[in-house]
């Protein structure tokens, strides 16, 4: 019997949400009982299939203008075809953001995300970590350093190339985020 499959799809104008979205699948990787699958939404015309036979779909995007980018969105408005015949109910959902800021309305945009999920009738996987970076004995090499809940948040330095940023500590939770949804999808199915 085939694995479930846990689809990754994101945007990347400039290859840092890329990078992210890499380490989300490295964490989905652990965990043997699942496929990965990285769909850019420049190749998804072609990859629909896969996302409508995923197990769990993890949405990713950097954020321009203050929310997700226009080029993430235009992925979740062509999905609305989906919508249509709520081809996705019931499927697990997740998502992780990435911003120049330390800030940078990460929130806003995970809840975009958040808010694509439900008019799909899907299933959210938050973070399920506890803040890092948040005491005098913490540091920004911390698991979660940018302490979020609902998903992985990421910040990479505008003037520093996919090479060099984001930093170790945000591409170590973003594989946290893919392994916990592969492990949520081994459950989800399991129970169905
Ligand atoms: C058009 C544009 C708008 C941006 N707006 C914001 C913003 O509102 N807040 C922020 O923190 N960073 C902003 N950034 C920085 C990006 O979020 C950051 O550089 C990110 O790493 C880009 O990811 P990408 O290389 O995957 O496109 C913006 C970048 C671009 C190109």
């Amino acid at each position: 019997m085939s694995k479930p499959v846990v689809a990754i799809v994101y945007h990347s104008g400039y290859g840092h949400t890329k990078v992210v979205a890499e380490s989300v699948l490295a964490g989905v990787k652990e965990v043997d009982a699942v496929d990965g699958v990285l769909i850019s939404v420049d190749e998804v015309d072609e990859k629909w299939e896969v996302l409508d036979g995923a197990a769990a779909i993890i949405f990713g995007a950097p954020i321009y203008m203050g929310s997700v980018s226009a080029g993430f969105w235009a992925f979740a408005e062509k999905s609305s075809k989906r919508w249509m015949e709520l081809k996705w109910k019931d499927k697990l959902a997740a998502g992780f953001v990435n911003s120049g800021s330390q800030n940078g309305d990460k929130l806003q945009g995970l809840h975009a995300l958040f808010n694509l999920s439900q008019q799909h009738g899907m299933v959210w996987v938050g973070l399920g970590l506890h803040p890092g970076n948040n005491s005098s004995k913490a540091s920004i090499d911390d698991l979660n350093r940018l302490g979020g809940f609902g998903g992985a948040f990421v910040q990479s330095n505008i003037d520093q190339g996919p090479d060099v940023v984001p930093p170790d500590a945000d591409r170590r939770t973003a594989a946290y985020l893919g392994h916990r949804v592969a492990e949520a999808t081994v459950r989800w199915v399991k129970g169905a």
